[in-house]
């Protein structure tokens, strides 16, 4: 396997939408003349006036849909970096379809339409149902001893992720969710973490599915080894994401970069889902103001990201799952504050006496 120079460029030039100026303003103006004290209503005037802008409606509404990427890790099978065995990767998938993982009751709840991805899961445990969208690639390889995927592996997942984008865009989601399945992948998203903000990739090593004292060591040396194995050849965030990404990493980044190409909205869920939005903005940073951070989890990794792109976590409810979990949470959040932005009378309009 090769470990040569990338030879891609790093930055494709990729068109995202701006944020919508004149809706912003109008939601902004709304919000001060409900009938309640200015600011009363906190972070759910924020989030009403910020789903505006970059939907481009002032009164905008949450249509949601969760892609649910999912991949195996040569780095789960070669490394034991998980407290589970690869083939749990595969089952959950088969939980989704069913309707009985955490992320598929809680989207049910808050009505998002839901799109599972097998980005290389092992051909050996993925359901064969027909409903889920195929990259048509197998497992990473371990990330510690060579490239995790091929440039032609980054493509195929990037350009699904955004052309999943384009079709919700289509049918009339304004809300996107990316969440994720895949034994083993907090450790790419670590190393993620780890050469997007330049800090020490063992420092940011946490316990994932709770690996035990033992499991941590090994991970935060993995982490460390396939720092100083990659970091001498990696151009870039595409660079980077080839050599210690991953399958359902690549698809969430490509979504990520979709929402902004075609005007949605993207709510970051955990570690994993935020690494990948983290390379999306590296590859065009006009997409970041389109991010909300539905969620901050315990992972050390995800506060780092969190501070790099400079978002603030609309819940910290201790939630370490990932699967867009925090940030299906979050859209019930989001969607009160439009019930709220779209519902309420203005001063005028309820007869109430303003400001002294
Ligand atoms: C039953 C089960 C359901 C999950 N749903 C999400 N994850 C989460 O755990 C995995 C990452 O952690 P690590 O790097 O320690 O393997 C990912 O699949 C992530 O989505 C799950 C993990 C398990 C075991
Ligand atoms: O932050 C997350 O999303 C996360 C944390 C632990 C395991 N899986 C996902």
């Amino acid at each position: 396997m090769t470990t040569g120079a990338d030879a891609h460029p790093a930055r494709p030039e990729i068109p995202i939408r701006p944020l919508d100026e004149a809706a912003l303003t109008a939601a902004r103006a709304r919000q001060r003349e409900l009938v309640k004290p200015a600011g009363a209503l906190g972070r759910l005037e924020e989030l009403a006036i910020w789903l505006a802008a970059a939907t481009g409606t002032a009164r905008p509404q949450v249509i949601p849909r969760v892609v649910i990427a999912a991949a195996d890790h040569g780095v789960a099978a070669e490394e034991a970096v998980s407290a589970f065995p690869p083939a749990v990767t595969g089952q959950m998938l088969a939980t989704f379809l069913a309707g009985q993982g955490a992320v598929t009751t809680l989207a049910t709840e808050v009505g998002a339409g839901l799109v599972l991805v097998d980005a290389g899961v092992h051909a050996d445990s993925v359901p064969a149902d027909r409903t889920i969208v195929r990259v048509g690639i197998g497992p990473s390889a371990n990330l510690a001893t060579g490239p995790a995927l091929t440039s032609a592996q980054v493509a195929a997942c990037v350009d699904c992720g955004r052309e999943l984008a384009a079709e919700a865009a289509l049918d009339g989601v304004t809300v996107l969710v990316g969440g994720e399945m895949g034994i083993g992948n907090t450790t790419p998203a670590t190393c993620l973490a780890a050469a997007l903000t330049g800090r020490d990739g063992a420092a940011l090593v946490g316990p994932g599915t709770g690996v035990d004292a033992e499991g941590l060591a090994r991970k935060r040396e993995v982490v460390t080894r396939a720092l100083a194995l990659h970091g001498p050849h990696a151009h870039g965030p595409l660079g980077w994401l080839r050599r210690v990404g991953g399958g359902e990493i690549a698809v969430l980044c490509g979504l990520a970069l979709g929402a902004g190409e075609h005007g949605l909205a993207y709510v970051c869920d955990g570690v994993i889902a935020t690494a990948a939005a983290a390379v999306a903005v590296a590859i065009a940073p006009d997409l970041r103001p389109r991010l909300l951070a539905g969620h901050l989890s315990p992972e050390p990794a995800h506060a780092v990201l969190l501070e790099h792109l400079e978002l603030d976590p609309v819940l910290d409810l201790g939630m370490r799952l990932g699967e867009g979990s925090g940030a299906v949470t979050a859209l019930a959040i989001l969607r009160l504050a439009c019930a709220a932005h779209d519902g309420m009378a203005t001063f005028a309009q309820a007869g109430v006496s303003g400001r002294d």
